[in-house]
């Protein structure tokens, strides 16, 4: 599982570890973890001109000692000073003796039309806010520059904690970071800004609490919590999943969903409703019913939403699903008008699955203002409904309504944003619910089978060719392979 912690955590790791250790030597872990990957980034080019952009904390102290190391290798190394006075005396000298040169942010454009790599140490966790108008400047003159950037620890103006950008922020390549992942790198819109993530380890793990504040699951995670039916299992005790999706208006939702359902790993797929015809002539292994969910029989979860439109009937199968004493994953139509109150009531847990534009008509809010604070938004619909929130786009977050860390989905691509895919997801997390997977686990797992999915299916992929990429999936899974 990958972890990452908020500053002030890593801050308090941070005092515990350097009181037991000499002074300077996270500093100089971190510099020589940075220095090795520039260092790699820039082998095979003919010429090594390096610019550090450094402001006046010691994420500026970290690209110092680093451009010290490049500049020991041979490296041609510029140091663009935000504030001379500020930058870290120990680095500005160390870049001096290594034969470093320095300069002032005017003649910056000038070094960054020659440079083959700039260093991006202008903030790392304590950044606050959008960067200020002199480092935003040289922020934007990178990026016009269009050098590869490698950032430290965070690529400069993103907010560590929350991944919400104000304004210009640094846009890397590579960004390196110490100690731990900080949640800003893992969620969007920041990640975005991050480019590939490498972890140097400064001996901060021992020190770290045992809960993260976010995680995301890797291969060998989601391979121990696939369903493997054994030589007792009935399609039953491997659990039966309910779908009421599709309307007349709407059937294929409801195909789409029951897909994702098959592939989910439960024993069985009832659906309910009125598009059991379109239903069964694509997945005739579906036991269809066009009553009301109840008169489905047992299932062990449910799934309501995709595709049932917003009429009276839509309403009431709703109503229906909630009162089963099973879990319930409410997705799209099913989420208009969702009462908080009558979701905590619930006797059995419910999960909600949202794009950002349901996510913020049900907290209330503009969609703009959950694409930008995603983690702020997940966390609070979970809370607000007493529910595991899924909140999907750009980087997928699964919250849980008793706190503790929120998952963020490592898989997809961005063609996922594809009609009927939601539908899909929503089956696929229901038949995992069935199986007796808890909601957080079960949610999280589907979204990653599902990203990986959306990855695997021929380009451009469309909600049937991802339900279809399904099994190989599972497959490589199962057998501990990446696929
Ligand atoms: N602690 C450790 O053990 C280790 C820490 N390590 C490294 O230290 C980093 C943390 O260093 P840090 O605490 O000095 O903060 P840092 O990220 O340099 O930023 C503060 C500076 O930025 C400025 N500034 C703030 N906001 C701004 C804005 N919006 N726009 C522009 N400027 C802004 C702020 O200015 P001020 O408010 O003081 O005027 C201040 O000068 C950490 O990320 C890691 O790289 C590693 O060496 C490993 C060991
Ligand atoms: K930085």
């Amino acid at each position: 599982m990958r972890t990452a912690y908020r500053v002030e955590t890593v801050r308090t790791a941070e005092r515990a570890l350097m009181a037991r250790l000499p002074e300077g030597t996270l500093m100089a872990r971190a510099a020589a973890g940075l220095a090795a990957a520039c260092a790699d980034l820039l082998r095979g080019g003919r010429s090594r001109r390096v610019v550090l952009l450094v402001g006046s904390g010691d994420n500026g102290g970290d690209a110092l000692y680093a451009g010290a190391r490049l500049a020991r290798r041979g490296a041609g190394v510029t140091a663009v000073l935000l504030s001379p006075d500020r930058a870290h005396p120990g680095g500005l000298a160390a870049l001096r003796a290594a034969g470093g040169r320095v300069a002032a942010p005017d003649e910056a454009a000038a070094a960054l039309a020659r440079a083959d790599l700039v260093v991006d140490g202008i903030t790392g966790i304590g950044g606050r806010g959008g960067l200020r108008p002199e480092a935003a400047e040289l922020a934007r003159l990178v990026h016009a520059a269009g050098t590869p950037v490698v950032a430290v620890d965070l690529p400069s103006g993103v907010d560590p904690d929350t991944g919400e950008v104000r304004g210009e922020a640094v846009r890397a390549a590579l960004t390196v970071t110490f100690g731990t992942h900080k949640p800003g790198l893992l969620v969007d819109p920041a990640a975005e800004h991050a480019g590939e993530v490498r972890l140097v380890d400064i001996g901060l793990g021992p020190e770290l609490p045992a809960t993260p504040d976010l995680t995301a699951l890797e291969p060998a995670d989601v391979a121990a919590l696939l369903p493997r039916p054994t030589g007792e299992s009935d399609k039953y005790r491997r659990g039966v999943i309910g779908i009421a999706a599709g309307s007349p208006r709407y059937p294929g939702a409801a195909v789409l969903a029951v897909g994702g359902a098959l592939h989910g790993g439960a024993g069985a797929v009832r659906y309910a409703g009125p598009a059991d015809a379109a239903v069964i002539a694509r997945y005739p292994e579906t036991l269809v019913s066009t009553g009301l969910p109840h008169q489905a029989g047992r299932v062990q979860a449910w799934v309501v939403g995709p595709g049932i439109g917003d009429d009276p009937q839509a309403r009431e199968r709703v109503a229906d699903v909630l009162d089963a004493d099973v879990p319930v994953l409410v997705d799209a139509d099913g989420l208009r008008g969702l009462d908080p109150d009558r979701i905590r009531a619930r006797t059995a847990p419910t999960v909600l699955t949202p794009h950002a534009g349901e996510a913020a008509a049900l907290l209330g809010t503009a969609r703009d203002r959950v694409e930008a604070a995603r983690l702020t938004a997940v966390r609070e619909l979970a809370e607000r409904f007493g529910a595991v929130a899924l909140l999907k786009g750009s980087t997928t977050l699964v919250a849980d309504p008793a706190g503790g860390p929120v998952r963020v989905n490592p898989t997809g691509t961005p063609w996922l944003a594809t009609a009927g895919s939601g539908d899909v997801l929503s089956g696929l997390i229901g038949a995992l619910l069935a199986t007796g997977l808890t909601p957080l686990d079960a949610a999280s797992t589907g979204a990653y089978l599902h990203g990986l999915a959306g990855s695997h299916a021929p380009t451009p992929p469309s909600a049937s060719t991802v339900t279809e990429a399904l099994p190989a999936v599972w497959r490589a899974l199962l057998d501990h392979r990446t696929p």
